[in-house]
């Protein structure tokens, strides 16, 4: 074996561990022919780009940044299109800016996105009138469509997951290095919302404060480059491990191991087992690592985290993104800030205020409520200044499409309105209103902090 070589054995270790939440791909050798193919394909993102990210979340954990993580909960196929892309990037372009001025704070931008394909599901199937049908997985693994052969693991989706995320990341580039993001457009971005939204309403009048200091700064002869891009990132969560360690190289700078999939990759609350394989996946390369965790998470499975994924202790390398539910983060999160500090390991804390806040309504929709999502953000916030650490940041599910899955928010969509676009494939989102929302009370808590 070439040094290569075993240094990229070194990816597969999680082979010889249970994985959780993986498909049940029904051929075998059909999906060995796809992993041998992906493992040819280019990376979608360059090491040295990750490890940009890494130093950026450095500085998150080191409580001089603040991390904006969001997109769609599922992403689907048949919505890689310029649109949705250019209106996911929007909203997200318009809360970092709400967030960097209206909090004073340099925001770290990371998208849900180019590469969110694949979902945990609490059910391995479904049953529907008396017929039961496997889960829907994720774009990557199967279709939603309640079908026998929409819902058969297909792994051919996987290369599909790949040109996906490729053409995605592509047009996020060209946006944000093109001229579209350049802050002189802050305008812009709001133009198709500012009659008929109240954050939309609120958002220009920010928008005219950022023109006016950034027409003092022109005058006074500064026109920095930085203002012209704007550094984004993408993430996924880290599900399907076949996927990802096909998509895992060796750099050649450095001789270690990167999962080039995406910048950041997360584990998720289902698959954060200690002695499971997407921990031990995770172990082994070198991108910034995001774990969530939820209201079960003790201190000892922290600090053991923190021991199997940054065992150097390197600000950005890990980032913990707690999701407890808004009425548990007071009493859960505590402990864990606690303990895991007095340990001298610097992590990034970011709150995640959707994943514990689900629930049916009558109409069989899964949905959020807007105050829930509030009101867990503000338990971080109230939990961290009674610590004295910092409140690192938010992921947020959310769309940049006008649509009613979470209830609540300045616009008000009521439980009876879900209906009317409810488009998720898996869990409900924020739209750009509530999305807008969020930003400038988060950007209010940051500055009381
Ligand atoms: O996004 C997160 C999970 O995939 C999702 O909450 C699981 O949803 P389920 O409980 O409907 O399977
Ligand atoms: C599945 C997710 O979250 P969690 O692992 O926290 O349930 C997710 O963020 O898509």
């Amino acid at each position: 074996m070439t040094v290569n070589a075993e240094i990229h054995a070194g990816g597969n270790t999680w082979r010889s561990l249970p994985a959780a939440q993986q498909p049940d791909w029904p051929d075998p050798q059909a999906l060995r022919e796809v992993i041998a193919e992906l493992e040819s394909y280019p990376p979608l993102v360059f090491a040295g780009e990750c490890d940009q990210l890494r130093q950026r979340l450095g500085a998150v954990a080191r409580g001089e940044a603040f991390l904006l993580q969001g997109g769609d909960c599922a992403e689907a196929f048949d919505a890689v299109g310029a649109d949705q892309i250019r209106n996911k990037l929007k909203t997200l372009l318009q809360m970092g800016a709400v967030l960097t001025y209206a909090g004073s704070v340099p925001v770290v931008k990371v998208g849900r996105i180019a590469g969110q394909y694949s979902k945990p599901r609490s059910k391995p199937t479904e049953t529907r009138d008396g017929v039961t049908l496997p889960t829907y997985r994720g774009d990557s693994v199967n279709g939603f469509a309640f079908t026998p052969e929409a819902r058969t693991p297909d792994p051919q989706r996987l290369k599909r997951m790949y040109h996906a995320s490729a053409s995605t990341l592509n047009l996020v580039r060209a946006f944000t290095t093109g001229g579209y993001a350049d802050l002189r457009q802050v305008h812009a971005w709001n133009q198709d919302f500012v009659k008929s939204s109240p954050s939309g309403q609120r958002y220009e009048q920010l928008a005219r404060e950022i023109d006016r200091a950034l027409n003092f700064m022109n005058a006074c002869g500064v026109d920095p480059e930085e203002f012209k891009t704007v550094e984004f990132y993408a993430s996924h969560e880290a599900l399907v491990l076949d996927y990802e360690s096909a998509l895992t190289r060796v750099d050649s700078r450095t001789g270690q191991l990167y999962d080039v999939s995406g910048h950041m990759v997360w584990i998720g609350e289902r698959t954060r087992q200690l002695d499971g394989a997407h921990i031990e996946f995770a172990s082994k390369i070198r991108n910034p690592i995001g774990v969530k965790l939820g209201p079960t998470s003790t201190p000892e499975e922290a600090l053991t985290l923190i021991e199997r994924l940054d065992p150097e202790r390197e600000p950005g390398r890990l980032t913990f993104i707690t999701r407890m539910g808004a009425d548990r983060i007071r009493d859960r999160l505590p402990e864990l800030v606690e303990k895991v500090t007095a340990s001298g390991a610097s992590v990034a804390w970011v709150c995640d205020p959707m994943h514990g806040n689900t629930f049916e309504a009558a109409s069989g929709h899964k949905t959020r409520r807007f105050d829930d999502v509030l009101d867990e953000v503000k338990g971080f916030f109230e939990v961290h200044k009674g610590l004295g650490t910092h409140p690192g940041g938010i992921h947020v599910e959310l769309t940049g499409d006008d649509v009613t899955e979470c209830v609540g928010g300045g616009d008000e969509i009521f439980v009876d309105d879900l209906h009317q676009r409810y488009e998720t494939a898996c869990d409900p989102r924020l739209n750009r209103s509530q999305s807008l929302d969020l930003a400038f009370l988060v950007a209010e808590m940051y500055r009381d902090q």
